[in-house]
């Protein structure tokens, strides 16, 4: 037996505890790590409470247990019996991105949730503890000097995902741009799927100087500025930036140049790229094919520039090698309110009209696609920019497409890993 007292001081005591189903002792469940148990170093998963400031817990429901923890203020008294082995850890930390929101006061299935991490998709998360099946331990890269949270370990995720997406009625495919622009909305591409890994592993990768640039991707939804910023950076320094020259099936006109403008090739030559994968995305319009080959990226990048495309959300998955390493960047579009008046002047391009003014409903239309962009796609944005003043995200554009290529950044684990792996 042994007694243990820790000063509470308005803290979490760190640690969840359980009733055994068969004996009925109360035993920790888990000590948080770096909460107030686990830096005392006096508790252990696996000791057996026998009193709790002096009131035998045997008989106790686990709740019970709790709410005379929860109205201990000050010193808390702690009679126990010591698990005999004390579990080794050997754990490595391990380093993931969310690819999934999570909320615990909304997951009935958490042991404690005031010990959950809530996080958004996205969000890098350090993993400190899986030695239960279930529940990890975790804290964000952000806030590093917190103590760690529980969050569902990858199985349990996947398993609640799943269930989340069996509970859902049946929904076509969703198209994401809308009908600004037709060479766009003709897009073929395959949906991320909603039941991916929960969680990524990532590690921090800095770029030789001696290494190609990384690829910089621009996602946003139609009308949102995505060409126009694009445009800019280029023309701001055509030697450090270029787009991909897109393939087509149309015929050449007079005035173009092969690898200028467009790479012409017949049909069966586009076929054959889309079939081998070649092409990160493409479209029909008026009856030919367009789109935007790996090859005319890896040209780009051959050349010591950077090489800068737009992409439908649909792509990234694509786009997401180990050779490229691109770097996504969502143009954002601001309130309905800065866009009625940022976009007075600006003139949209539609199937049907060249120059046609912004409606009411074409920003409320990209707006309402950003939200489901972000929704769907928002776990692989590694930064995003609020297009609302143009010098102003030009500027912005311009730091984080230098970011990327100068600065440590979380890249996916199997990028760096291996030479051989997607
Ligand atoms: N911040 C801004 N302020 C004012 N006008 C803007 C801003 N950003 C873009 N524009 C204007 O909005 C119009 C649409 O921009 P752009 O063509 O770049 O859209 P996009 O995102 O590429 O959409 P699409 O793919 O449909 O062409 C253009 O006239 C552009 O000059």
């Amino acid at each position: 037996m042994r007694i243990v007292c820790l000063v509470k001081n308005n803290q979490p005591l760190g640690a969840t505890i359980k009733r055994h189903e068969i004996t009925g002792d109360i035993t920790v469940a888990r000590v948080i790590n770096g909460g107030l148990a686990d830096r005392s170093g006096l508790l252990y998963a696996g000791d057996k409470l026998v009193e709790v400031n002096g009131v035998p817990v045997e008989g106790l429901e686990p709740e019970q247990v709790i709410n005379i923890l929860a109205l201990s203020q000050g010193t808390i008294m702690f009679k126990l019996i010591p698990v005999s082995d004390r579990p080794v850890s050997n754990q490595t930390t391990l380093y993931v991105r969310a690819m999934a929101d999570y909320c615990p006061l909304q997951d009935p299935a958490i042991p404690c949730a005031d010990a959950g991490l809530p996080f958004k998709k996205g969000e890098i998360l350090q993993i400190v503890d899986q030695n239960d099946a279930l529940w990890w331990q975790a804290r964000k890269v952000s806030d590093l000097s917190a103590c760690a949270g529980l969050i569902p370990s990858n199985h349990l995720l996947k398993r609640k995902q799943r269930e989340f997406w069996w509970s859902q009625p049946f929904q076509p495919h969703l198209c994401l741009k809308s009908s600004m622009s037709g060479f766009r909305r003709s897009m073929r591409l395959s949906c991320y799927s909603a039941l991916a890994a929960p969680y990524e592993e990532v590690v921090r990768y800095q770029r030789h100087p001696a290494d190609r640039n990384r690829l910089i991707v621009l996602v946003g939804p139609a009308g949102v500025g995505v060409n126009e910023l694009r445009r800019r950076l280029i023309s701001s320094n055509p030697r450090e930036f270029q787009s991909a020259v897109p393939h087509t099936t149309r015929v050449q006109k007079s005035y173009e140049m092969n690898g200028r403008e467009y790479h012409y090739v017949s049909k069966e030559t586009f076929e054959n790229m889309v079939y081998s994968h070649r092409m990160l995305e493409y479209g029909e319009y008026k009856g030919y094919l367009y789109g935007t080959s790996v090859d005319a990226v890896r040209t780009v990048l051959d050349e010591g520039k950077i090489c800068v495309i737009d992409l439908e959300p649909q792509g990234i998955q694509i786009a997401r090698t180990h050779e490229l390493k691109p770097y996504i960047i969502f143009i954002k579009p601001s309130s309905i309110s800065c866009m009625r008046q940022t976009r007075k002047n600006a003139r949209i391009i539609t199937d049907y009209y060249v120059n046609m003014k912004f409606k009411e409903e074409d920003l409320q239309e990209m707006e309402d696609s950003a939200k489901k962009m972000e929704d769907q796609f928002g776990q692989f944005f590694d930064q995003v920019i609020v297009n609302d003043n143009l010098q102003e995200a030009s500027a912005q554009l311009l730091s984080a497409v230098h970011r990327a290529q100068d600065e440590p950044q979380w890249v996916p684990a199997m990028w760096i890993c291996s030479d051989t792996q997607p």
